[in-house]
């Protein structure tokens, strides 16, 4: 099953998009006494933004309720929607893969697609059965059809039913009501997005998008026509060596092998490149440790950055520590300055 939605399924917590009606001046009246303002004001405090209490036995409805209106983002088209730009075609020992049906340009969104399924990320062969009968019989067909994995990793031995959920799901935090992660995560299966294959160097990255409830896919780099689209399935991957990423990977996902052109490289590329993710593992780890003036820190970033452009690694990176994903994703903010502006210095 995916892990990386930690980082890369990350929710884009934005507010609610309906905007909370006015409320009028609290007023005297017979429903207020006057003693009652600090009441009418917290009242008005509440109306911008309030989770309602919703007694349990309504909140499979409501989210119903709520899921069908959800509105869809005004910049989805048709196309994001229904027809990504990609093909379905065989890639051998990797099974199915997402090939770019034409040029495609970094930051385009390539598809938002609902979950087939939401499901708890452990369940017993019965829950899935009954949850699986559930459901209609498209969206079983749909969900038959995707890859099973049979490899020795943390998905042999299962059913039909929760083998194809750990080989094609998303493991997703799911957001707060106040925007912070619950630390619950749940288990989604996107039926077009799971034909996209990992890659240790991906093209595109993922990201789950709550107010629409929709997976979205970008293009984090331009993709030519012909070309297989990849996500990352895991965090982290960056700091660790081709063993450690075949490791995780097969816990995950059954999947032995990392065909990914980084771990298929010859011997002598693959021990550069773990060379180069040891250092990025050492640099971003020296961090944690504190200290380094403003000078020094800046010349560790642009060492990271230059590995990283060795690596071909175009995502943004998750080192495993998210005050310095944060750190690092503002020195990227102030390497790419709004065009015609200068770069800031690290003296500045
Ligand atoms: C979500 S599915 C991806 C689509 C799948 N290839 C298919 O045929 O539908 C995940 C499975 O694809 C295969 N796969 C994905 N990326 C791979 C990679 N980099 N190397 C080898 N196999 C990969 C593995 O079997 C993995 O369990």
């Amino acid at each position: 099953m995916f892990r990386s939605a930690a980082r890369a399924c990350r929710p884009r917590i934005t507010p609610l998009r309906t905007a909370p009606r006015a409320v009028p001046a609290p007023r005297r009246s017979f429903f207020w006494s006057s003693s009652s303002s600090s009441a009418a004001a917290s009242a008005t405090d509440l109306a911008a933004n309030h989770v309602p209490s919703v007694a349990p036995d309504l909140l499979p409805l409501l989210f119903g309720v709520l899921l069908a209106h959800a509105a869809i983002d005004e910049s989805d088209d048709e196309k994001t929607l229904h027809c990504p730009p990609w093909k379905v075609e065989s890639f051998g020992d990797k099974g199915f893969g997402a090939v770019a049906a034409r040029d495609i340009k970094r930051g385009e969104r390539l598809i938002s697609e609902r979950p087939l399924c939401c499901w708890p990320n452990n369940i017993s062969a019965e829950e899935a059965k009954r949850l699986f009968e559930a459901m209609s019989e498209q969206e079983q067909a749909a969900f038959m059809a995707l890859a099973r994995t049979d490899g020795s990793g943390g998905v042999t031995n299962l059913d039909e039913i929760r083998a194809r959920r750990a080989t094609n799901g998303f493991s997703i935090p799911l957001p707060a009501a106040d925007g912070s992660m619950m630390g619950k995560s749940v288990a989604m299966v996107f039926p077009r997005i799971a034909r996209i294959n990992h890659s240790c160097a991906p093209n595109a990255a993922q990201a789950m998008n709550f107010i629409t409830f929709r997976m979205e896919v970008y293009a984090i780099t331009d993709i030519p026509a012909g070309t297989e689209i990849t996500i990352e399935y895991v965090p982290s991957l960056i700091t660790a060596s081709a063993l450690e990423r075949r490791q995780k990977l097969r816990t995950s996902f059954g999947f032995d092998r990392c065909l990914c052109p980084v771990c298929a490289a010859s011997p002598a590329e693959v021990e550069l490149s773990d060379s180069r993710r040891r250092e990025i593992k050492a640099i971003s780890g020296s961090f944690r440790a504190g200290g380094g003036n403003r000078e020094a820190n800046w010349a560790k970033m642009t060492r990271i950055q230059q590995l990283l452009d060795e690596e071909g690694y175009r995502g943004l990176p998750d080192f495993g520590d998210p005050s310095f994903n944060h750190a690092f994703a503002v020195f990227r903010t102030m390497l790419s300055p709004a065009q015609g502006s200068t770069p800031l210095s690290a003296s500045s």
